[in-house]
C-alpha cells in the first residue's frame, strides 16, 4: 500500500462567512496542487467559534459550504474532511463535519457527540448545548487506502468512542478541533498522543489558526501522531497548510507487534458493563 498525503489547513476564520469560504477554497487548492490525497479543515471553518454566530451561520444541507467542498472534491480528485460547520436541521443545530470522496460524493457525516460545556476558575467558560443539539452517531467510512474515522473536538476526550472507531476498523482516526488556550497547553499534545497511541492508529487533529481578536482564542498546534504515539507532524499557532504522510505499514507493523487490540480482556469487560 502506497503512502497517503495529507494536508491540514490551519485556516484563520473570520466573521465574513463567504471570506471564510474563500480562503478554504484557497488552501484547499494549494493542498491538492502539493500533492495531498486527503486534505482537513478545522472545526467550524466557516463560522466564528462563539455561540452567538452558530445560528447565523447555520446552513441545512446540501447548503453553499458543503456544496463548494463536494464540487472541490470533485474538481481537484481529492479527499475532503471539512472540518465542521454549523448545520441547522428541523429546528435544530448540530456541529457537523461532511467528508466528499474524490468524485465529491458524500462518504461521511458526523454530528459532534460530546458538546463543550466547561467552566474553568480562571480559564475558559463555554456552554456549547446554548445553542447546539447532540449528535448520536459514531462515524467511521471506507476509502479507497482504509476505514476512516471522524470526530469532533470534544469528542476526543472520550477514549470509549474513539475505541469504538478502531473496532468499526478505522486506522486513522480524523478530528477538526478547535482547542483553547486554557486547555490546549494543558491538554493538547497529551489528548492526541494518547488516543493514537490506545488504538493504534494515525491520529490528525486540525485546528483553525489563533485571533486574538475573536473572544475564543484557538491554540492552533494542527498536528499528525503516528500509531506509536509520535508527533510526526506539527503547526505553530499561526496560520498554514501542515503537510503529511501516512503509511499504513506502519498500522500494521504497529498492531502486530504489540497487540493491545487482541489483549482487550472484554470477557471481564462484558461482566462489569451488566
Ligand atoms: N472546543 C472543544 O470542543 C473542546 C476543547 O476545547 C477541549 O476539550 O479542551
Amino acid at each position: 500500500m502506497g503512502k497517503i498525503r495529507v494536508g491540514i489547513c490551519q485556516m484563520r476564520v473570520d466573521l465574513d462567512k463567504s471570506s471564510n469560504l474563500k480562503k478554504a477554497d484557497n488552501m484547499i487548492r494549494e493542498a491538492a496542487a502539493n500533492g495531498s490525497d486527503f486534505v482537513v479543515l478545522p472545526e467550524m471553518f466557516n463560522c466564528p467559534y462563539e455561540n452567538k454566530y452558530f445560528p447565523i451561520f447555520a446552513e441545512t444541507y446540501s447548503g453553499e459550504t458543503t456544496r463548494m467542498l463536494s464540487n472541490l472534491a470533485k474538481e481537484l480528485g481529492i479527499y475532503i474532511i471539512g472540518g465542521s460547520i454549523p448545520e441547522e436541521d428541523n429546528g435544530s443545530i448540530y456541529n457537523t463535519s461532511y467528508s466528499f470522496d474524490r468524485g465529491g460524493k458524500l462518504i461521511g457525516k458526523h454530528r459532534k457527540m460530546h458538546l463543550f460545556d466547561i467552566d474553568v476558575e480562571g480559564g475558559i467558560r463555554f456552554k456549547e448545548s446554548d445553542t447546539l443539539e447532540y449528535g448520536n452517531n459514531v462515524t467511521v467510512f471506507d476509502t479507497e487506502f482504509c476505514k476512516v474515522g471522524v470526530a469532533i473536538c470534544y469528542d476526543m476526550r472520550f477514549p470509549e468512542l474513539m475505541r469504538l472507531m478502531a473496532l468499526a476498523g478505522a486506522e486513522i482516526i480524523i478530528v477538526p478541533a478547535a482547542f483553547n488556550m486554557t486547555t490546549g497547553p494543558a491538554h493538547w499534545h497529551i489528548t492526541v498522543r494518547a488516543r493514537a497511541l490506545d488504538n493504534q492508529v494515525y491520529f490528525i487533529a486540525a485546528s483553525p489558526s489563533r485571533d486574538l481578536d475573536f473572544t475564543y482564542h484557538a491554540y492552533g498546534h494542527s498536528c499528525i501522531v503516528s500509531p506509536w504515539g509520535e508527533i510526526i507532524k506539527e503547526a505553530e499557532e499561526k496560520e498554514c497548510i501542515l503537510y503529511g504522510e501516512l503509511d499504513l505499514d506502519v498500522v500494521e507493523k504497529v498492531r502486530r507487534e504489540l497487540p493491545l487490540l487482541k489483549h482487550r480482556r472484554t470477557d471481564i469487560y462484558d461482566v462489569y458493563k451488566k
